[in-house]
């Protein structure tokens, strides 16, 4: 089997977060769900969640589907890097994604979400494509969608193919090779603790020489910047006029209206280049001509991040064979 579906960002002007449509339960209900390859709990907003804190979300409710059944005595609760989080009860029931159905799928019910996941009325849940090890579910923790659909899969692969302010695709099962050029770059994957860990083989600002010093970071869908350390970050903001970070926004800024190098990233001997648009990630508030950068610092998180701002520069496999790789090609 194969599925593949559409990646669409939340907001048309930038590229905060990506939604795909996935079906749960028998009649299907429809929901939309930030696919996100740096956690392993897949949860959605639901009859579960008290009303107050939800804005416009689509909700699942169990009760209305005949095939779904409670996991009894099961609870999951979730911190994210950004200080969010939620918690809820467990449930399994059908679920597909683009054609890919896997019958008893867990489905995690929030029934407590952080306020800025009520206050981001496009994303109906998560579904996380990291290593099952990170699931949260207690007392037995439950297989991700991708761990649960791999049996069915021709290659036990999925792709991302994101992309800057309109939509791309996640495919599961098979690489489609219109939707890059060139070859695919293979680099080993370290799946401790549950992320896609690999390691970058340097960098470059702009027309800048290539500095091949390793960067071991994680591929993370579900993040919508760069983070990397201080000293990279700091040589790319020397390049750009007006540039501050700035305390008050918790990162670095700059006017607008300023001219950005591109950002240059190794995978093994290819290269791949940020453009300059994608480096300006958007106005500081709405309207403002202070924009926030699309790199920012990873001292105070503790990982590399490679983010959408990253991964929309290129077409991404997820291999999820034994041992796991990476795939990266241009596009
Ligand atoms: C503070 C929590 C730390 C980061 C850690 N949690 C994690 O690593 C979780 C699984 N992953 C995340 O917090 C990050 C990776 C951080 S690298 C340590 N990825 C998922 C995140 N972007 C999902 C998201 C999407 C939209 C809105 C908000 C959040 C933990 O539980 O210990």
């Amino acid at each position: 089997d194969t599925g593949s579906a559409a990646a669409v960002p939340i907001d048309p002007r930038f590229d905060i977060a990506y939604v795909t449509p996935v079906t749960i339960g028998t009649p299907p209900q429809t929901l939309q769900l930030d696919f996100d390859t740096g956690s392993s709990d897949l949860w959605v907003f639901s009859s579960h969640t008290p009303t107050s804190q939800i804005r416009g979300q689509e909700i699942y409710t169990p009760d209305k589907s005949t095939t779904s059944k409670l996991l009894d005595g099961h609870t999951w609760s979730i911190t994210y890097g950004d200080g969010s989080a939620s918690r809820g009860n467990v449930y399994t029931d059908n679920f597909t994604v683009g054609g890919l159905a896997v019958a008893s799928q867990a489905i995690q019910c929030a029934q407590q979400v952080s306020s800025s996941f009520t206050t981001e009325e496009s994303i109906d849940g998560l579904l996380g494509l990291g290593f099952s090890t990170l699931n949260t579910v207690n007392p037995a923790s439950q297989l991700t969608f991708f761990d649960n659909a791999k049996s069915k899969l021709g290659s036990p692969v999925f792709t991302a193919d994101l992309k800057n302010k309109q939509a791309g695709t996640y495919d599961f099962g098979f690489i489609d090779k219109a939707k890059y050029t060139g070859e695919i770059t293979y680099v080993p994957v370290n799946p401790d603790p549950g992320y896609w860990t690999f390691t970058s083989s340097g960098y470059a600002v702009g027309s800048g020489n290539f500095s091949g010093s390793p960067i071991t970071g994680i591929a993370d869908t579900g993040t919508s910047l760069v983070y990397l350390p201080t000293a990279i970050v700091t040589a790319y903001y020397r390049q750009v006029q007006g540039a501050t970070n700035s305390r008050n926004y918790g990162g670095y800024v700059f006017p607008c209206s300023a001219t950005l190098p591109p950002f240059t990233f190794g995978v093994g001997e290819t290269k791949f280049t940020i453009p300059a648009s994608y480096m300006s990630y958007a106005p500081v508030t709405d309207g403002s001509s202070t924009c926030f950068g699309g790199l920012q610092s990873s001292s105070g998180i503790g990982v590399n991040i490679w983010g959408d701002v990253a991964l929309k520069a290129a077409f991404v496999v997820f291999n999820g064979a034994n041992p796991p790789t990476l795939g990266w090609a241009t596009k």
